[in-house]
This record gives C-alpha cells, structure tokens and sequence, in this order.
C-alpha cells in the first residue's frame, strides 16, 4: 500500500525520509515536491491546516504520480509507484498539554479535532458542529492506532489542531476545558483530515513532542530532540503503515 506523509516544514520531511535512508527520487507536483521512499511519499506543505489541506489534496488528486524510474519500479510492499494511496499520515512535531508526554516522547492521535474552529461565545466556544455545519473532528482507524503506538511507544489520545501556537496558561486551560484528554496540538492535521475524507482515504497523526503548551519560551523547545524521535518513529511504524489493511479496523 502507498502512503502519503504530509508535514509542515521541510525539516520535518528530512525527520521522516531519514527513517528511509533519504528520498530516492522527487516528483514535482504543482506547488510542493514529493519525496519518495519506496511506498512512502513525503511532502512538506506548509504550516497550518489550509496549507496542509491544499498540499494534501493536490497530492491526492495526483494519485501517486508515476515519474521516471520509479514508474515501472514497485515498492518493498509491492506496491507500484502510480498506485493511489491508501493511507495519509500528518505528521511533524507538536506541543504537549501534559508532563505525561515529554518533550521528545512521541503521540498518535485517536482523534483529530479542529480546537478553535467554530464561534466564541459569552458562555464560551461553540464548535462549528453545533453552528449547524461542518466537522470539528475525525476519527484515524482505531486498530491503526493501536498498532502504531505498541510499534513506537506512542501515547494515544487526541490531538488539536490550532491556526495559532498557544502562548499562554490561560489559553492552554480553555482549550483543555473544551477539549478534556487532549494530549498535544499542532497546526495541520485538520486540515490533512478533511482532504483525506475528501479523497475516501484513512487519516493518522504522529507528532514529536518538541515543547510544553503554554507560556510561550521558544528557547525550551527541543526541536531536534523531536525530529530525532520523528525519525525513529517513521523506522518503527513503517512496516505496520504500509501493510496496513483497512479490514484490521473494519473487523474492529
Ligand atoms: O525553527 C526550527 O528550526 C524549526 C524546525 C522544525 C519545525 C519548526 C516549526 O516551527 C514547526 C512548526 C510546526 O510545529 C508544530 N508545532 C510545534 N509545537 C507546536 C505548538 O506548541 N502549538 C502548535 N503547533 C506546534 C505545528 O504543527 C507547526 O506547523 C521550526
């Protein structure tokens, strides 16, 4: 099976092609450039979800594209590089909400919801949900899940999706109040979410604690910690990414 790793920045997409030893080929696609490593496309497409939403959608609507050498050539799993993709993996590092997960500890989210998506109320937020519109979460195969964290070490709980980094305690405390059991927030995977849903394909999260959420203090993220942790999770979770069979979760 193929499978589409969506990151933020280009370092993040170095973290994850490392796992592989590096890329063995680009593919231009219209604004963006796939990495790929056998059946691993990895794209850098942008921060924030309406980035990472475009980037994942043009990549979908390109099905894998052939180029090349790798045009005839299959993948480890068999799969050929013009194969449409079975699965798409946002992923890069994040902000923990708890001590539970340190920096450098790595988190597969069983949830993916859009944290800021929606109005601000005088009784509080209201999601988009109950706007009468839209999605503010989806939901990564659970047996995924499952099996992607025993592979890694991974915690598993839901992770935020935010258009701002947040700055302060007390911001960090009405995002836990709305969203009780969130483990971590980052920028993208909402937006890698909705493409994937578009395209009917199953969506997961890996993040890489890089920093504490809270009192904003760039100086304590641990950047290259995270990307160290990004890349062994990509070695660990690979073979469980690319043989992963979508009847796992349909049979529960
Ligand atoms: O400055 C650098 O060297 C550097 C290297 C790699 C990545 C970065 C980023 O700034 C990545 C931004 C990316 O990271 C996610 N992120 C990380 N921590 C948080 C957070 O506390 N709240 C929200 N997002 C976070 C996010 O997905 C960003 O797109 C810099």
């Amino acid at each position: 099976m193929r499978v589409l790793v969506v990151t933020a920045v280009p370092v993040e997409r170095d973290a994850v092609t490392r796992a592989f030893g590096g890329p063995e080929e680009r593919v231009a696609l219209p604004g963006a450039e796939l990495h790929r490593c056998g059946a691993f496309d990895v794209l850098a497409g942008g921060a924030g979800p309406a980035a990472a939403a475009a980037a994942t959608a043009f990549a979908l609507a390109s099905g894998a594209p052939a180029s090349g050498a790798s045009a005839s050539r299959a993948s480890a799993s068999g799969a050929p590089a013009s194969a449409p993709y079975g699965l798409v993996v946002s992923a890069g590092i994040g902000g923990a909400f708890t001590p539970v997960t340190p920096l450098g500890s790595l988190i597969v989210a069983d949830g993916i919801v859009a944290a800021d998506l929606g109005a601000e109320t005088a009784d509080g937020f209201l999601p988009v949900t109950a706007l009468g519109f839209g999605r503010d979460r989806f939901t990564p195969p659970p047996a995924l899940v499952r099996a992607v964290a025993a592979a890694t070490g991974a915690a598993a709980g839901p992770v935020l999706t935010v258009s701002t980094v947040t700055g302060s305690a007390e911001r960090a405390g009405a995002l836990l109040a709305a969203h009780p059991g969130a483990l971590a927030e980052a920028m993208e995977g909402f937006g890698v979410a909705e493409a994937a849903a578009r395209a009917g394909v199953p969506v997961l999260e890996v993040r890489a604690v890089s920093n504490a959420v809270g009192p904003r203090d760039r100086d304590a993220w641990r950047i290259g910690d995270a990307l160290a942790a990004l890349t062994a999770a990509f070695g660990k979770a690979a073979p469980v990414l690319e043989g992963w069979n979508s009847h796992e979760d349909l049979e529960g």
